[in-house]
């Protein structure tokens, strides 16, 4: 891009915009309805982290979830986007975590309260290396997968999606608009589970890009 460096865009403070239950087989595992809209929630910048930092538990859950995800990086705002229009605002892509402290979740779900302590925490974004937009040329068909000591837990197709890349990205920006240097997480498929201090987490898109992240003990 021009003067920043669209490839470092968890440097900018930018908002990261997650997307909930986007595969059935995921919203199935947590016994919640398929949606008929999108389910949207949002993560602070203070939430990225990249390869040789690690995850941070945080100190109040006893069930924190790896989440993998296909992260969409923004490279041209826009407010109400057309979604024959919608590609022309992506810069290129991120492999993500989407790090969920389930119990926290499970806790706000039945009181109706929001899901900031579950989602949004410090650690709770790790993220790949910037994918330029060519490198993958259909982001509606690529392979996903996530492992925990070596142990596959996910593999999924971003095919399963419910809601598709040029979907999210118009019905998100009618109401918020979205900026250069933006992350839309896109959501997770089936296979979600706990991690614990020490795990290693790897995870990878198709032959496109692998990462590795590993979950530390958080002091205070
Ligand atoms: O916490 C959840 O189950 C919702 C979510 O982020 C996802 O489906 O990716
Ligand atoms: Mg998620």
């Amino acid at each position: 891009m021009t003067a920043r460096n669209i490839t470092r865009f968890w440097e900018w403070g930018r908002k990261i915009i997650c997307v909930g239950r986007n595969y059935a087989d995921h919203a199935k595992e947590l016994k919640n309805a398929v949606p008929t809209e999108p389910i949207l929630f949002l993560k602070p910048p203070s939430a990225y982290v990249t390869e040789g930092s690690p995850i941070l538990v945080p100190l109040y859950t006893s069930n924190l979830h790896h989440e993998v995800e296909l992260g969409v990086v923004i490279g041209k705002g826009g407010t109400a986007i057309l979604q024959s229009e919608a590609m022309e605002h992506v810069a290129g892509y991120a492999l993500c975590l989407d790090m969920t402290a389930r119990d926290i979740q499970d806790e706000c779900k039945s009181k109706g309260l929001p899901w900031t302590l579950a989602k949004a925490f410090n650690t709770s974004c790790p993220v790949s290396e910037f994918i330029s937009k060519d490198r993958i040329p259909d982001p509606g068909n690529v392979k996903l997968w996530l492992k925990v000591n070596d142990q596959l837990r996910q593999s999924g197709c971003t095919s399963q999606m419910i809601f598709s890349i040029p979907y999210l990205i118009s019905y998100i920006s009618d109401f918020i608009s979205l900026e250069e240097g933006d992350l839309i997480l896109t959501g997770t498929p089936k296979g979600v589970s706990a991690v614990q201090e020490y795990d290693e987490l790897q995870a990878g898109i198709e032959d496109v890009v692998t990462m590795s992240f590993k979950v530390d003990r958080q002091d205070n």
